[in-house]
């Protein structure tokens, strides 16, 4: 490659924090890109010669790799606040029938767009879907700009038709993206309770056969954890590892019930957690042994859930949420520190979902996920710690630039990719026949 060539884009910031293995930080430096990756970073002096088709000015920002929401259900935006203030079980019964009645492939891919518009107005690069119409996600992604992690969930219980027929659409979404550039397929399983041993079975064939990760709900709440010990006489953790499922490459979401072997044995096996604290906090489901976790090595990432047991889908709020419940959770406040949070945000989540050696942090050679955050609130001001800032102090509105795969997604706090408000009044639109689904349903209207 002519090194003299202009690039695409070049950042400079007043920060730049790598997130690379040695934690890099360099005050005042520039990042240039060509081809969707990074091919330059280091002081800004360096680039003082240096063209750029588009160059951004981030003055006064932190210029950071994009954040990994690493599990989420995208268009579950369509139910955000229908749903408050129960737990798992009576949440998905009442959930359930509605996604059969509305997620439609139209509908999915209207609410999926809402919220990645929300996502990248927040800095989240890459998110990692789990929901009814994959392809209809995934297009959404795709017209968004967003970096997104997909395939299609397998779950036998709800609405579905058992397990034939379903190795052929996972295969053909896998073939259609395996080498897509932002679209990464996975293979996913909602859970123990809802996915039959032949399904399972199937699901991990199929993950080990194309090297993909694969991805499932487990040991979320007491009672998923109960009732499986009453069917098998095995806890979800135990039974997935009785059918060989856990080794590098599986990815668990949630694990807020584990028994202490099984914390050793998640890490022995290389099994990649997704904490979700915010959801697990509002369904009352309880609280991850995230520290425990931390201490045996075990790779983890961190999610918002859906946007109907969060109900935003928001990473920072959700990092300082996760840093500090298990300081106060376990009366010690070095456990979860303001570094493995903003580390679980992003290069944590990135190798979660097996795609650390694409992004997650700033290297020259990885593809172009970055963020500039300003500094300038009030909120931010002063500035001893960035680290600091970014994991307890920082929102989504300061948040500025956000380039995914080489593209400027956010200019200066102006989305390129989306018609934004069309897209919200389409879904207020829709919400009005959401409200009117159940009978017995009180709508406190806004
Ligand atoms: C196969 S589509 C995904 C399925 O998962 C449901 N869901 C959303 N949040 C959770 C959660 O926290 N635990 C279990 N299942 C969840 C969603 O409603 C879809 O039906
Ligand atoms: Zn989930």
């Amino acid at each position: 490659m002519d090194s003299n060539q202009p690039y695409d884009i070049l950042i400079k910031a007043a920060t730049i924090l790598t997130m690379d293995a040695s934690n890099r930080i360099i005050p005042s430096g520039a990042v240039g890109i060509r081809d969707g990756i990074i091919v330059d970073l280091g002081p800004v002096e360096r680039f003082a010669q240096s063209q750029a088709r588009v160059t951004i000015d981030g003055s006064h920002q932190v210029l950071m790799p994009g954040l990994v929401n690493a599990h989420t259900h995208a268009a579950m935006t369509l139910f955000r606040g229908f749903a408050d203030d129960i737990p798992l079980e009576p949440w998905l019964t009442r959930i359930w029938p509605l996604e059969m009645r509305f997620a439609t492939a139209e509908n999915v891919h209207k609410a999926s767009t809402l919220a990645f518009v929300e996502m990248i107005r927040g800095g989240i690069t890459t998110a990692a879907d789990m929901y009814w119409q994959a392809e209809a996600t995934t297009q959404a992604a795709l017209i968004t700009g967003l970096r997104l992690v997909n395939g299609i969930g397998l779950i036998d219980t709800v609405g579905n038709e058992g397990s034939r027929d379903k190795e052929e659409p996972v295969r053909r979404f896998i073939e259609t993206y395996r080498n897509h550039s932002r679209i990464h397929p996975c293979v996913q399983v909602h859970s123990t309770y809802t996915v039959s041993q032949e399904s399972l079975q199937i699901a991990h064939r199929l993950a080990l056969e194309y090297h993909l990760p694969l991805i499932t709900h487990a040991s979320e709440t007491r009672t998923e954890v109960q009732n499986l010990i009453h069917r098998t006489g095995m806890t979800p953790i135990g039974y997935l590892e009785s059918l060989g499922m856990l080794h590098h490459g599986t990815v668990l979401v949630h694990c807020v019930h584990l028994q202490d072997d099984e914390i050793e044995r998640l890490a022995q096996q290389e099994v990649a957690v997704i904490h979700c604290p915010e959801s697990n906090l509002k369904l009352g489901s309880g609280i991850a042994p995230i520290p425990a976790l931390l201490k045996k090595g075990v790779t983890l990432g961190l999610g918002t859930d859906g946007a109907a047991s969060n109900n935003d889908l928001d990473l920072w709020g959700e990092m300082r949420t996760a840093a500090l419940i298990h300081k106060g959770a376990s009366e010690d406040p070095t456990v979860v520190t303001a570094m493995e949070v903003l580390y679980m945000a992003t290069l944590g989540g990135a190798k979660a979902l097996g795609l650390d050696n694409l992004i997650g942090s700033l290297e020259i050679g990885k593809r172009a996920d970055l963020i500039t955050v300003s500094l300038e609130g009030a909120h931010l001001i002063p500035q001893y710690d960035v680290i600091s800032h970014l994991a307890y102090a920082a929102k989504s509105s300061d948040v500025r630039n956000v380039i995914i795969d080489g593209n400027l997604v956010l200019h200066e706090g102006s989305l390129l990719t989306a018609d934004e408000e069309r897209i919200k009044e389409e879904i207020k639109s829709l919400a009005m026949d959401v409200a009117s689904f159940y009978p017995d349903y009180n709508p406190r209207l806004i």
